[in-house]
C-alpha cells in the first residue's frame, strides 16, 4: 500500500501506519494530538463518523460528521480503508486521505479501535504498527471520562461497561503502554515511532545508501 519517502537522514523509506487503540477515556486522543505537534512527517487520519459532535470539536479537524446515509454511501462506494460499529455509531477511516500521505512519504497516525486495527492489519500487515494504551486503573479510567465533561453520565456508564471487552484485545497489539503520567506515555509511544522509523526493513533507499559507501571506499 505504501510509496517510499524520505527519513531525515534522507534514505527513502516505506510511510508507515501508526495506531493508537485503547479503552474510551484512556488518552488516545490526548497523545495523538502531542504526537501530531511534535513529530514532523506524521498525519492524523480523520475518521468519519455518525456520532454526534461533543462540544469543541470541529468538523473536518476532529471527526468528518456525517448522517449515516452518507456513512453507508462511503461503505459502498469503497472510500473506507475500513469500518466499525463502536458504541452504537459508526465509524470508518477515509481511503484516500491515507493514501495520499504515504504517496507523499509520510506516516499516518489512527485513533481507532480494535475491529478498524485488524482490518488495517489484514490489509497491510508489514506497514502497521499497533500501541495498546492501558489505563493505570478503572477508578482513573472512569475519573478521565468525567474530567474530560463532554459525555452524559449514560454514555460514561456504557463507555465503563465496555471497557473490560475492549481491553480483551491488548495482545494483538504491537506495543503496550501504560498512561500514568501523560509526558511519560507520550515519551514511550514517541520512542515507538522514532524506532519503528529506523528498522530496517522499512528503509528501501538503504541498500543504494550502502552500495554508494561501499563504491567510495573502493574508488
Ligand atoms: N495521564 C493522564 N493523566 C490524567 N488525565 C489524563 C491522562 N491522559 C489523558 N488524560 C485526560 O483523560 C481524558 C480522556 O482522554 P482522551 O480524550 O485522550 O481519551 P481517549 O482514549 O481518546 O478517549 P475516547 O476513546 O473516548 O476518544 C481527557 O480529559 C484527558 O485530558
Ligand atoms: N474502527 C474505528 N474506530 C474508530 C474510528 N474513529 C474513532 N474510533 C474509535 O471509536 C471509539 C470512540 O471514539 P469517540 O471519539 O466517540 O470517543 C474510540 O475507541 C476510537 O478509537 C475509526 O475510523 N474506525
Amino acid at each position: 500500500m505504501t510509496t517510499g519517502g524520505h527519513g531525515t537522514d534522507g534514505v527513502e523509506r516505506r510511510g508507515l501506519m501508526f495506531v493508537l487503540s485503547s479503552p474510551s477515556g484512556a488518552g488516545k486522543t490526548t497523545l495523538s494530538r502531542l504526537l501530531i505537534e511534535r513529530m514532523p512527517g506524521l498525519r492524523m487520519s480523520v475518521s468519519a463518523t455518525t456520532r454526534a459532535k461533543r462540544p469543541g470539536e470541529v468538523d473536518g479537524r476532529d471527526y468528518l460528521f456525517v448522517d449515516k446515509a452518507r456513512f453507508d454511501a462511503m461503505v459502498k462506494g469503497d472510500e473506507l480503508l475500513e469500518w466499525a460499529t463502536v458504541f452504537d455509531n459508526s465509524y470508518g477511516t477515509p481511503r484516500a486521505p491515507v493514501e495520499a500521505a504515504l504517496s507523499a512519504g509520510q506516516d499516518v497516525l489512527f485513533d481507532i479501535d480494535w475491529q478498524g486495527t485488524q482490518q488495517l492489519r489484514e490489509k497491510a500487515r508489514a506497514d502497521v504498527v499497533s500501541v495498546f494504551i492501558l489505563p493505570p486503573s478503572a477508578s482513573d479510567l472512569e475519573k478521565r471520562l468525567h474530567s474530560r465533561a463532554q459525555d452524559s453520565d449514560e454514555v460514561i456508564r456504557k463507555r465503563m461497561s465496555r471497557a473490560s471487552h475492549e481491553m480483551s484485545h491488548w495482545a494483538e497489539y504491537d506495543y503496550i503502554v501504560i498512561n500514568h503520567d501523560i509526558d511519560e506515555a507520550f515519551a514511550e509511544v514517541q520512542s515507538i515511532l522514532k524506532a519503528e522509523r529506523l528498522k530496517r526493513e522499512r528503509r528501501i533507499g538503504l541498500v543504494g545508501f550502502v552500495r554508494s559507501l561501499q563504491g567510495q571506499l573502493q574508488g
